[in-house]
């Protein structure tokens, strides 16, 4: 999994148009959404990850918790982000492990957004500009090379 974290004052988006035959279904609701004062996690799972997609999400909360607890940000975006590799996950895969991470987050006790999966969007962010403020992380399953 490839993570791009943006601390920011919002992000907000818009659902424009399906970018797959089977999108995730959403309601009127979810089809525009902003959160301020956020720490916005773009994510591309990837093909290794479906070895083992449970490990993965834990690697990704305790990344996602160790950067929120530097920035000091309690709302975390989790955004769907086909563009930060080359070797993703199957759709299917790539879906339950961003739900999961949603449901664990809240677990953990963070305020979480996730924006719809499976669609083209338009989003709106206003990076802090400070020196944590663009952060990547490079995770995968225990035994695996990063590519
Ligand atoms: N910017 C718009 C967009 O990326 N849209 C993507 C994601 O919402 C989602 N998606 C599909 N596969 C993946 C994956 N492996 N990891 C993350 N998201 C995925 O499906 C859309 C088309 O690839």
């Amino acid at each position: 999994m490839r993570m791009l974290l943006i601390h920011s004052d919002y992000l907000e988006y818009e659902v424009k148009d399906k970018a797959l035959k089977n999108p995730e279904p959403i309601s009127e609701e979810q089809k525009k959404g902003r959160l301020d004062e956020v720490l916005a996690v773009f994510m591309s799972v990837e093909k290794v990850d479906e070895t083992n997609p449970d490990e993965i999400v834990e690697k990704a909360i305790v990344e996602i918790k160790d950067v929120a607890s530097q920035v000091k940000a309690d709302r975390i975006f989790v955004y769907p982000f086909a563009h930060l590799s080359s070797e993703l996950a199957k759709p299917d895969v790539a879906l339950r492990v961003l739900q999961k991470i949603e449901e664990r987050l809240k677990e953990e006790g963070f305020e979480v957004k996730r924006a719809p999966f499976g669609y083209y969007k338009a989003f709106r962010l206003s990076c802090k500009g400070h020196p944590l403020a663009e952060l990547s992380r490079t995770i995968v399953p225990s035994g695996e090379a990063v590519s």
